[in-house]
């Protein structure tokens, strides 16, 4: 049985609390002997930057490099609000996704049938909804030069951050939207703001003539940024795959996230290109949600979004569809039987903590693979 090798970084805040219930199941499956997994431990983040003085150590930077796939719960916090910029927990994960060269990340928002009445939106605005957003993560904004609040002299001062987008970058992530769709519901959305940025107008253009030459099987349709949001709220279930740039895709995903009834829901996984000798991958899987700094150390925090992203990596980098869908039910079992952690109580549920609901899809994934 191949051996994977797996970078765990815990993070800071609720990262550690949801990432210890993602190495119960780990642990779990490497001793039942369905993967084995070699399991390395390193630090991200504020947590870095105690020991390290530093976002992420040259040393784990390589050892993720080196790992078949790294899990990442979460970074940042109030504690590290005065460091220097580059030096911000953030910075340490932004560094992982470049270097690494993660450009799609793709961020799943399912409404399990069981939380429809959690979301905000109505039950039946929800029920059923099951869309993926693509969110390129590479590119720009995020990481545009120049990046800088120049001071003016006259007491006022400039801030610029620089969207860039080249051809390249929106074809690769457009290929894997267009990929994911002929899997799914067969329909992508595409969604930039062409009515008043540069980087829009290019992104339309490529998408479009990707569109045309490689994928006519497809329906494409294009939505501004703005009205995407709106329309995520108003009717969600129009969407199968949208695709999106690194900094609506980034805000697009929270939103979808309250569709299925909470940010602590969401998983994600960020990919790089696949190795044309090997087919491998580069590959970080992360919720969405941050450190969540306001309930951390409460042992309260929903760990669904960490231990779904586990699923993901089974379904991305270790070609066990079986078992990732074997996890995705036992954590429908659970929601089911009425379990909730506090951010999706409500009406004839029992609240339960972080590493209740951990053990109880534990117990139910035991059930699932015997
Ligand atoms: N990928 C990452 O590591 C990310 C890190 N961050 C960082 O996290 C820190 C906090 O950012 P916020 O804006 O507060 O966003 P956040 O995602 O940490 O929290 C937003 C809200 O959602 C709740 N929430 C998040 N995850 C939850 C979970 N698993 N269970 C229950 N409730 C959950 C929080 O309690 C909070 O009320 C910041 O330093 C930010 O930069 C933010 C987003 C992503
Ligand atoms: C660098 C991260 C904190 C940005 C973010 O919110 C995300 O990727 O979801
Ligand atoms: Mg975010």
């Amino acid at each position: 049985m191949t051996t994977y090798k797996l970078l765990v970084l815990p993070g800071d805040g609720i990262g550690p609390e949801v990432m210890a219930e993602v190495e119960k199941i780990a642990a779990f499956l490497t001793y039942e002997g369905f993967v084995k997994f070699e399991v390395e431990k390193g630090l991200v983040g504020g947590s870095a930057y105690d020991v390290h003085r530093c976002a992420i150590s040259e040393d784990d930077m390589e050892r993720a490099q080196a790992a078949d796939a790294v899990l990442l719960a979460a970074v940042g916090g109030p504690k590290w609000d005065n460091v220097p910029y580059e030096l911000r927990p953030e910075a340490g994960l932004l560094r992982l996704r470049k270097d690494m060269q993660l450009f799609a990340n793709l961020r799943p928002a399912i409404c399990y049938p069981a939380l429809a009445d959690a979301s905000s939106l109505k039950r039946e605005v929800v029920d059923g909804l099951d869309l993926m957003i693509v969110r390129e993560l590479t590119g720009g904004v995020y990481f545009g030069e120049p990046k800088q609040i120049i001071d003016l002299g006259n007491g006022q001062k400039r801030a610029i951050d620089t969207q860039v987008y080249d051809t390249y970058e929106i074809e690769r992530i457009g290929r894997i939207a267009f990929e994911l769709a002929r899997k799914r519901r067969n329909k992508v959305t595409s969604s930039e703001k062409r009515n008043v940025m540069k980087s829009g107008v290019l992104w339309h253009e490529v998408i479009s003539a990707l569109h045309v030459r490689e994928f006519p099987d497809v329906q494409l349709e294009h939505q501004l940024a703005d009205a995407l949001g709106m329309q995520l709220v108003r009717r969600p279930k129009q969407f199968d795959v949208i695709v999106t740039d690194n900094l609506f895709g980034d805000m697009l995903s929270d939103v979808a996230s309250m569709l299925t009834g909470s940010l602590g829901m969401l998983p994600s996984a960020s990919l790089g290109e696949r190795n044309a000798t090997t087919g491998a991958r580069k590959a970080l899987y992360e919720p969405v949600h941050g450190s969540a700094p306001d309930i951390a150390g409460k042992g309260i925090a929903n760990p669904i979004a960490m231990i779904s992203s586990l699923g993901m990596a089974l379904r991305y980098s270790f070609n066990m569809d079986d078992l990732a869908d074997r996890l995705d039910r036992s954590i429908a079992r659970v929601l089911e039987k009425g379990l909730r952690t506090a951010d999706i109580a409500g009406g004839a549920t029992k609240t339960i903590s972080t590493s209740e609901m951990g053990d109880a899809i534990l117990e139910e994934l035991k059930i699932a693979v015997h």
